[in-house]
């Protein structure tokens, strides 16, 4: 015998940024969020949050190590481990709790426990957690399922264990020696944490340089920066995974060369979720790479689904998904005023040691699309607060319109790049010309923030024509 379907005026799947679509326009409305996993999503559970907080606790161990330099004699007598992490978790499970509580008691909304699965148009089937299946249907649904670690056959196959960002948070003792398969984001940021944090950590990554995908100039410096800290191993992989002598773990590399490692973090990039998703019972279209083809506005193939986030986006990251989650909770109720989302400047900052952030195209990418473009390099150790830091790795680089003086790039490698960056976001936004941002207004004297102005005054004066 069917049972029937529970009708609701907007289903959403996955609990991440999806979870903040019910605005109060759905106040007296039947709102049905669908989470197979722990609700919140990535980034609060296992995605920036967690990891930017073990970062802050290595960038203090840093400190302590560094802090001779500057004659004040610290020693790092011990890291505690499960203290760190127990903080990070202490804080974040409760608020992950707190937000399931709310959408399965709140007035207007209802929680799924399981995994969602298109089976026909606007028709989602929930394998429920509990036990049974709950057959929803909707007047309009939101894909927001985000993206999961990929991992190589070669791991998958090995037998071996391993871990990703998801897991490798909550083990129980930082390993002596970590091997991290991968060269990007992910590889970068727990390279760091785990070796503030006392591990001896190789980094295999298959490209000629760490953070391929940014700008050459700023890869390679963070690149040779890198590897005075950790063995980084380039333009490799591994070709084979055993199980060593002591328990530990023994990676063979192309080269033929062995690593020997107590823990293995797979960090090979993300893949949309879209695998197990019932896509085409519900008519939505996928692009090659699997995430869900959408339109400017969020719309999909089929009418009255959305999609938004890693699952749909471009871009892998939590400010974009937060932007396009904004953009279709207006766009919902909104038929006949729809936005579009913005992806012009979309900046990113990885949360290394030391940092890095940027936004805009890279010099190969202006340079490829014969697009002109001059650059000034400020170095931190060259304005007064780097003097203070004693700073020899920060670099600010700005890129610009030889006509008119609009910025085109900014690349930051240092303390604080994050945080720095964000003038240089606002003037490309706002199309602001170099020199007017630098000149328009005050920079607070000696603040670290002259790195920017002084990379800006050092571009060569616009011309027109030019
Ligand atoms: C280790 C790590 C660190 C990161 N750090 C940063 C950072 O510092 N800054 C930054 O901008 N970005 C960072 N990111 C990226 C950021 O976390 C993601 O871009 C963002 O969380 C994506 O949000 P989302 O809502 O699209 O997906 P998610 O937050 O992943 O939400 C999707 C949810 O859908 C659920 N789901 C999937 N399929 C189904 C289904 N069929 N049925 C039911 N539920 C389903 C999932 O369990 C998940 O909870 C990081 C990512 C990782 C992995
Ligand atoms: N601070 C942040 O904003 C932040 C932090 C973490 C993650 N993220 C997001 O999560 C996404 C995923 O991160 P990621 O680091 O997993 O992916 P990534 O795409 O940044 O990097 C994956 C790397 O692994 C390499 N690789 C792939 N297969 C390999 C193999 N078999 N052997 C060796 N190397 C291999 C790739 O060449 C690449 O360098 C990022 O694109 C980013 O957008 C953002």
């Amino acid at each position: 015998m069917s049972q029937e379907r529970e009708h609701l005026d907007l289903l959403i799947l996955g609990s991440g940024s999806g979870n903040t679509l019910v605005t109060r326009d759905w106040e007296g409305r039947h709102v049905g969020i669908v989470e197979h996993g722990v609700f919140g999503g990535t980034c609060l559970n296992v995605g920036c949050i967690p990891t930017k907080m073990f970062s802050y606790s290595a960038d203090l161990a840093d400190a302590i190590a560094t802090s001779p330099r500057f004659g004040v004699d610290g020693r790092l007598d011990d890291v505690r481990w499960r203290d760190i992490r127990d903080r990070v978790f202490g804080r974040i499970d409760p608020i992950s709790a707190a937000g399931l509580e709310y959408r399965r008691t709140g007035p207007d909304t209802s929680a799924y426990e399981g995994h969602g699965r298109f089976v026909g148009e606007r028709q989602v089937d929930v394998a429920l957690r509990a036990g049974g299946t709950a057959r929803l249907s909707a007047d309009q649904v939101v894909i927001a399922t985000g993206s999961h670690a990929v991992v190589p056959e070669v791991v998958r196959d090995s037998g071996v264990e391993f871990h990703t960002s998801d897991t490798v948070m909550r083990i129980e003792e930082v390993p002596p020696r970590l091997l991290i398969l991968g060269g990007g984001f992910i590889a970068a940021e727990f390279a760091h944490i785990f070796t503030s944090l006392g591990s001896a950590v190789t980094v295999v990554a298959r490209g000629p340089r760490l953070l391929r995908h940014l700008d050459k100039g700023v890869a390679e410096h963070f690149t040779a920066l890198a590897s005075d800290r950790w063995d980084v191993r380039l333009e490799e992989s591994v070709q084979r995974l055993t199980r060593g002598a002591d328990g530990g773990i023994v990676a063979q590399l192309g080269d033929g060369t062995c690593v020997e490692a107590d823990l293995l973090l797979v960090a090979t990039g993300r893949r949309a979720s879209t695998e197990d998703l019932g896509c085409p019972a519900g008519g939505v279209d996928l692009r090659e790479d699997g995430r869900v083809a959408v339109d400017e506005y969020g719309r999909t193939s089929a009418p009255g689904v959305w999609a938004l986030g890693d699952v749909s986006s471009p871009y892998l990251l939590k400010h974009v998904a937060n932007h396009e989650a904004r953009v279709v909770a207006h766009n919902l109720v909104h038929p006949d005023d729809l936005r579009a989302m913005d992806h012009r400047y979309v900046p990113a900052a990885v949360f290394t040691s030391p940092q890095i952030a940027t936004v805009g195209k890279t010099r190969e990418q202006l340079t490829q699309e014969g697009t002109r473009y001059i650059d000034f390099t400020q170095r931190y150790g060259d304005v007064a607060y780097g003097w203070a830091m004693e700073d020899r790795e920060g670099l600010c680089t700005v890129v610009a319109d030889p006509r008119d003086g609009r910025l085109l790039g900014a690349y930051l490698v240092g303390d604080q790049a994050s945080s720095l960056i964000q003038p240089l976001i606002q003037a490309m936004t706002f199309g602001q010309p170099a020199h007017e941002v630098a000149r328009g207004q005050y920079w607070i004297h000696p603040a670290l923030a002259e790195v920017v102005e002084n990379a800006l005054l050092g571009l060569p004066e616009p011309r027109a024509g030019a």
